[in-house]
């Protein structure tokens, strides 16, 4: 495909994604109906419809209408680039620009945020809003959790670096590897095959290294889902008893798999039973961290779905607290930067319950990577 039968093709996934199609499936749906495309073509698309999702309003105001053509026109005129030159007609060039379009607007005050949210950001974020509302219009960094089961990060990088990509430690975390060349080649390399390295965010890696553990211990996994969590610590530390639970117990098919590949054991359970000296609650949250990644969730969240969700995890919290034994630690984490989801929620389930907070971190791009929340608090008796 021609780049700007890359545009066109953006066009209409974009469209059906403004129409309320989740982005994944407008992408999916246009690669089943366009054979012709390549692997290459797909990431070019995919690229340019989460470019322009990340910075919907923005672009909107430069191209002068929220629309895939709109998003796409804005897009090319924020690199500097003059859009007459790719919408052409010519070939599956997109058809060329109107009299409006040609002209466009310069809105440099739009913020790449839903109007209703931007009190909720400013409030969690104070003078760091603007910069972080900035900052989640660009691409996320890929990091890599490096496995201490299968080698050290010197082999790690070595290894990566055989099969074509470059990553490079980083001094927070004697775990962690950035990504900073090829990493669409990661889920083929020798390294992740190994299970020598794992796709973890630096911010969810500090946080499971600020868990306390000690050989031996029971941690439980209340919402482990695909098992992120439940695989950094059993990495970190074994022998651990290590216990995965998730109400969708669908959300943890690749455990066993991952466990595998990881040189660790996880026993994936149906019901808890019994006390833990580690419950972690990785709850569903907005999401609100990782919207470089996800960026058609930040349009699509709203009042409602936030506070349904803020609903769930306090019933979380109060369901997976008596699993904690006399003396034991509960862990909770978001991938949310708002107060609602982070500070006030468990400062509203401390008041309740019998636990004293020992420790409470967020990271956000500005410090880590992704937005991430943390409180541990310690079970009095
Ligand atoms: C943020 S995701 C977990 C991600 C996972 N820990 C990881 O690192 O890959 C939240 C998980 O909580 C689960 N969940 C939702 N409601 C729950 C509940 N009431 N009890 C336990 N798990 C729940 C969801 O199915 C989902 O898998």
């Amino acid at each position: 495909m021609t780049p700007e039968a890359r545009i066109s093709a953006a066009i209409e996934v974009l469209d059906r994604v403004l129409e309320g199609q989740p982005a994944e499936q407008s992408l999916l749906r246009w690669s089943r109906a366009s054979r012709f495309a390549g692997s290459g073509d797909r990431a070019a698309v995919r690229d340019l419809v989460f470019d322009a999702l990340r910075r919907r309003n923005s672009l909107a105001a430069a191209g002068g209408a929220l629309t895939g053509r709109g998003l796409m026109i804005g897009l090319i005129r924020l690199d500097g680039r003059d859009p007459a030159q790719v919408f052409t007609g010519q070939g599956h060039a997109p058809a060329p620009l109107t009299e409006a379009e040609a002209v466009g607007a310069d809105d440099t005050a739009a913020v790449d945020l839903p109007h209703w949210l931007l009190p909720l950001w400013r409030g969690a974020l104070g003078d760091d809003a603007d910069l972080m509302a900035q900052m989640m219009t660009e691409r996320a960094p890929v990091w890599l959790r490096v496995n201490p089961r299968r080698g050290d990060r010197q082999q790690a990088i070595a290894s990566l670096a055989a099969d074509g990509i470059d990553a490079v430690a980083d001094d927070r975390l004697q775990t962690a590897l950035k990504v900073t060349a090829n990493e669409r080649r990661l889920s083929q390399s020798t390294a992740y095959r190994d299970g020598l390295v794992e796709l973890q965010d630096l911010s969810p890696q500090l946080a499971c290294a600020a868990l306390p553990l000690s050989p031996g211990q029971r941690v439980l996994d209340y919402c482990a889902g695909g098992g992120g969590k439940a695989l950094a610590l059993a990495s970190r530390m074994q022998p651990l008893r290590m216990t995965a639970h998730d109400a969708d117990p669908a959300r943890m098919a690749d455990l066993p798999a991952r466990a595998k590949r990881a040189g660790v054991k996880i026993e994936v359970a149906t019901g808890v039973t019994g006390a833990f000296d580690l419950v972690v609650t990785d709850v569903p949250c907005s999401g609100s961290g990782t919207w470089r990644r996800t960026p058609d969730q930040k349009w699509r969240l709203t009042r409602a779905k936030l506070d349904e969700v803020i609903a769930v995890q306090a019933d979380i919290l109060r369901k997976a607290a008596p699993h904690v034994r006399p003396g034991g630690h509960l862990a909770y984490m978001t991938c949310s930067v708002f107060e609602e989801e982070n500070g006030a929620q468990i400062d509203r389930f401390l008041q309740q319950s019998g636990f004293t907070e020992t420790l409470r971190q967020r990271w956000t791009p500005i410090d880590a990577s992704d937005g991430f929340f943390l409180s541990l608090s310690r079970r009095d008796g």
